[in-house]
């Protein structure tokens, strides 16, 4: 299928997907019989930190003021999406959604419409410190911290900014203003943050944290990414079976992309567990074990495109239609045939990051939204 436009950037192009078939349900379905409930919605493309797995060192190009979402137009969007569409959860992401200064504002909007739904957000916490009880008056549910390493040092490595006192209040505020269960997302590099996984868990589990495992996916500005050098779920069983024995967690994991483990020290004689559960891990592994075939997400970028894979090459713009004076109906129909062409997996017809037919977006993680 070919490139749809993707705009000039001041978000007026009106690209369309092709119209799904009459007599489809209503509601964010695809071909392969998926419906997305989960809405992960990007406030910005900005951001503060420059994480060497997902922006170049320089920054990108940031989006004009005029291209991105207003606060009134995520809220319509977001209205449209529960009472019409069926989304049952919303995450905010970005880019730093922090670095949004209506970002409280929004929140708020949000709940007012919608007090019963799960408002999650993903962030790196710099300047969480200062606004986490804001956010939790505001009506945020809960919080996703980004955090790689505990170490001074090797975090502004991963990051190019040394923020790491930044980031370790911010969760702290995070847990203080009731904004938990708090996650804690780390990505490790080969070489860089690996060793350090089994002292990064003992610090979650510890302070009652839910720390993530991500494998890194090809979503790197730089496209320096390789299936070789990326450590896989197999290599983080391992290095934390240091210190740790995990156990599947018995709960349903119900189409979330961490896989997750009971926590408890190890036997150094058995290798068996030994003592009381300390909590839980999650494993995120979208490269080694997909879970595209539960995949339950929607995407809308800061510019109000919709991307109904993360890897998606095709887009389509919600926004230019929303400005353009389309009616509710008319966006809502927009959206369902652009998710009723979603990709199997990983952007194709069948999973496989890194295999030879797979092609990287041209956008960065940070510019979809993660
Ligand atoms: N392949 C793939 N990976 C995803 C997708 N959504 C999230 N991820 C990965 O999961 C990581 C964690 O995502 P978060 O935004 O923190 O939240 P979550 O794990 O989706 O959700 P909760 O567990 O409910 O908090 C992201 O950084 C991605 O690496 C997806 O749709 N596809
Ligand atoms: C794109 S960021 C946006 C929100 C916020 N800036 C943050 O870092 O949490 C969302 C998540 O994507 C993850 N991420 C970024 N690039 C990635 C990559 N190439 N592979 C896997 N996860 C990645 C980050 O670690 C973070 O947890
Ligand atoms: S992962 Fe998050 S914090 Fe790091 S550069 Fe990307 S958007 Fe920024
Ligand atoms: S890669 Fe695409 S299909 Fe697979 S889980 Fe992520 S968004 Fe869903």
């Amino acid at each position: 299928m070919p490139l749809p436009p993707t705009g000039d950037g001041t978000g007026s192009s009106v690209s369309a997907p092709p119209p799904r078939p009459a007599g489809t349900p209503l509601g964010l379905f695809d071909r392969y019989g998926r419906r997305a409930t989960d809405m992960r919605l990007s406030l910005t493309d900005k951001c503060n930190l420059r994480c060497t797995y997902c922006m170049p060192a320089e920054g990108l190009e940031w989006l004009s003021k005029q291209a991105v979402m207003t606060a009134a137009e995520i809220v319509r969007l977001v209205r449209i999406g529960v009472e019409q569409l069926g989304v049952r959860e919303l995450r905010l992401t970005g880019g730093e959604p922090l670095v949004r200064a209506d970002l409280v504002d929004i929140i708020s909007a949000l709940r007012k419409a919608h007090p019963e739904l799960p408002i999650s957000m993903t962030t790196n916490g710099v300047g969480l410190d200062k606004k986490a009880a804001a956010l939790k008056d505001a009506g945020l549910t809960r919080i996703n911290v980004s955090l790689d390493s505990l170490h001074e040092e090797t975090f502004t490595k991963l990051t190019r900014r040394p923020f790491l006192d930044r980031v370790l209040a911010g969760v702290d505020a995070a847990w203080a203003a009731g904004l938990g269960p708090v996650k804690i997302n780390a990505v490790l590099m080969r070489g860089i943050n690996d060793a350090e996984s089994p002292d990064l868990l003992a610090w979650a589990v510890d302070r009652g944290y839910e720390l993530r495992f991500i494998e890194q996916m090809p979503l790197d500005a730089d496209h320096g990414w390789t299936r070789r050098d990326m450590i896989t779920a197999a290599e983080i069983r391992e290095l934390l079976s240091r210190d740790f024995a995990l156990t599947p967690d018995p709960r349903e994991r119900d189409g979330a992309p961490a896989e997750r483990f009971e926590v408890r020290r190890r036997d150094p004689a058995s290798a068996d567990a030994t003592g009381p559960l300390l909590g839980t891990v999650g494993i995120i592994a979208s490269v080694t074990e997909p879970f595209c075939s539960d995949c339950r997400r929607t995407r809308i970028t800061a510019e109000g495109k919709i991307m109904s894979c993360l890897f998606s090459r095709e887009e389509f713009d919600l926004l230019g239609l929303l400005r353009s004076g389309a009616d509710d109906e008319e966006l809502a129909q927009r959206w369902q045939d652009a998710m009723w062409i979603k990709p199997k997996a990983h952007g194709m017809d069948h999973t496989g990051l890194g295999a030879p037919d797979f092609v990287q977006p041209d956008r960065s993680m940070s510019a979809i939204g993660g």
